[in-house]
């Protein structure tokens, strides 16, 4: 995996924010279809009898001390179910709305500057088997560089320092976070490397699946902190309401214990090193694992495959009971 040059980090020409009729209504799908009542209590009555009960997940905020293997980058964990992990993290609240269309650069292609990586299967690690695919994958290197995850959780300390940090955007599972929105050098570079390293990367790990690779859109993204002394600490089981996820380490896994995204169809969490990115599908259930010292930083952004609304609840409903 060749990183890009810093000429990549310029700003990209012509993002426009578009109003995407389509998907807006397979975002109204989800929300539909996955709070309601039947679908809620048919898959409750599957899983109740799959997953045992766990203190961590009873409270937001509450964890018990957490033993890493040794050698290991995953942790054992299932978490408790409540009929809440059948929601959508993205209750459709205004602050939500106003946020989650600036990433559609529908007139956006790539430029001579912005070489996209050539990436290869030994790139990534692909953890979960799926119909000739696989559902979640992580890098097998940084795919962000020092200087640039720090520079992204600086941007995002110091614009909370001022507006504070939110906690309401995502309603039925709040992270506390900072839209990409907020903060302009974060946005140029997630403009810039979408187009040279993330789009390239989640083609190459989605390809099985995707009917058009061209047409990834992120629709949301933002900068999550999880603080182990105060605020929130970790993120219970949640389905994301778009099409991928990923999310990208912004610091040292040295600075936090325990931690990662956790997946009920693995029974563990998945943790990375700065730099590193995990994409998953985003009906699978997953959460954020929680961390028992120190801080942990990520960036998460929530993906759909513009102009397929129909495959995309297609593929949505054949991944949710994982
Ligand atoms: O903390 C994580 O690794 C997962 C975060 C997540 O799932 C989300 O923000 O939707
Ligand atoms: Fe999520």
């Amino acid at each position: 995996m060749r990183h890009a040059s810093s000429c990549c980090l310029l700003p990209l020409k012509g993002i426009t924010v578009t109003k995407n009729h389509m998907s807006t209504i397979f975002l109204a799908f989800l929300a539909l279809n996955l709070v309601s009542q039947q679908s809620v209590c048919g898959f409750l009555a599957h899983t109740s009898q799959l997953l045992s009960p766990c203190p961590r997940h009873q409270r937001q905020g509450q964890s018990t001390p957490l033993s890493l293997p040794e050698g290991r980058t995953a942790i054992h964990h299932r978490p408790r179910h409540s009929k809440w992990a059948l929601r959508v993290s993205e209750l459709h609240i205004p602050g939500y709305r106003e946020t989650k269309k600036n990433f559609l650069p529908d007139d956006i292609h790539y430029n001579g500057d912005m070489q996209p990586l050539a990436i290869t299967h030994a790139d990534y690690s692909s953890l979960l088997p799926f119909r000739g695919g696989h559902l979640i994958h992580k890098t097998n290197g940084a795919l962000f560089t020092e200087e640039e995850c720090r520079g992204m959780v600086e941007e995002a300390e110091s614009v909370a320092s001022r507006m504070g940090w939110t906690t309401t955007r995502h309603g039925n599972y709040p992270t506390t976070d900072i839209p990409i929105v907020e903060l302009p050098n974060t946005l140029n570079l997630l403009r810039a490397t979408l187009q040279s390293r993330l789009y390239p990367l989640l083609r190459h790990q989605f390809a099985t699946y995707l009917p058009d690779p061209t047409k990834l859109r992120v629709a949301d993204g933002f900068i999550v902190k999880y603080d182990a002394e105060g605020g929130q600490s970790e993120l219970r089981p949640h389905r994301d309401g778009s099409v991928l996820s990923f999310n990208i380490a912004l610091n040292d896994a040295t600075e936090y214990e325990g931690g990662g995204t956790w997946f009920h169809s693995l029974g563990e969490s998945v943790r990375i090193e700065k730099g590193e990115v995990v994409s998953h599908a985003s009906g699978i259930l997953h959460g954020g694992h929680g961390i028992t010292s120190g801080r942990r930083y990520i960036m998460v952004c929530f993906v759909i495959l513009e102009g397929y609304d129909t495959w995309s609840m297609r593929f949505y409903n054949d991944v949710r009971d994982l």
